[in-house]
């Protein structure tokens, strides 16, 4: 029976963090799903198209990470006919590897509903662009408008919005190190593996 840890939440909270430490830490694969929808947003054109064609080879371009391909990855995440397209392929990741983590924002609530461990991780919003801030090198009053934007369209939108399924714990990391927070996560799936 495969093993699989669900990990949502908003825009720079710490999901691609932790679901990288639990994989190194569980010996478990990992997929970014965000990276999907950077992906397609970054492709241009048509993006049900896009995302009908999406290959392994276009999640490694290199400007997925800015901030312009959160804002398109947003977009075209509201697209009920993109969010069907890639589906499978996610849950397929979850029920083929043995033991995986998945990062996104609808990952507890409709791509693995029975997740074994399901964390729904936040922040408040202007520690999360201080965060993002430092991360890209960007400004920080930029950052915070950008991720509230963001936070605000994934949340409302029709199909597959952001939120907590309804059995998730949740993790705020807020007044947490990185350290802290991997601790704590580990802690938490431990308690369901053991
Ligand atoms: N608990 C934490 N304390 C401080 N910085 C953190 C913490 N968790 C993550 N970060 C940093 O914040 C940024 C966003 O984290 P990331 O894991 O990419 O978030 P997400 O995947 O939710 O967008 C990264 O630069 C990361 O190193
Ligand atoms: N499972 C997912 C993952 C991402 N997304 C969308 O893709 C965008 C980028 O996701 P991401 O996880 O890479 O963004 P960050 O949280 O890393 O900033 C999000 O703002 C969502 O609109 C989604 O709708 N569903």
């Amino acid at each position: 029976m495969p093993f699989t840890i669900a990990i949502d939440g908003p825009a720079a909270s710490g999901k691609g963090t932790l679901a990288r430490a639990l994989a190194t830490h569980f010996g478990f694969a990992h997929l970014d799903t965000g990276l999907l929808y950077r992906a397609v947003g970054a492709m241009g054109g048509d993006p049900i198209d896009a995302a009908q064609r999406l290959q392994p080879s276009d999640l490694q371009r290199s400007d997925l990470r800015s901030a312009e391909a959160g804002q398109a990855a947003s977009r075209v995440a509201a697209i009920p006919e993109v969010r069907a397209a890639l589906l499978e392929f996610q849950r397929r990741f979850a029920a083929t590897e043995p033991g995986a983590v998945l990062d996104g924002r609808d990952i507890g609530t409709v791509i693995c509903p029975d997740a074994e461990v399901k964390l729904y991780v936040t922040a408040s919003d202007t520690i999360r662009a201080r965060r993002r801030a430092l991360e890209l090198g960007a400004d920080e009053a930029q950052m915070l408008r950008e991720l509230r934007e963001r936070d605000a369209r994934d949340a409302v939108r029709d199909v597959a919005p952001m939120k907590p399924a309804a059995d998730a714990v949740t993790l705020d990391t807020s007044d947490m190190s990185i350290d802290d927070a991997i601790a704590k996560a580990v802690e938490i799936v431990e308690r369901v593996r053991a």
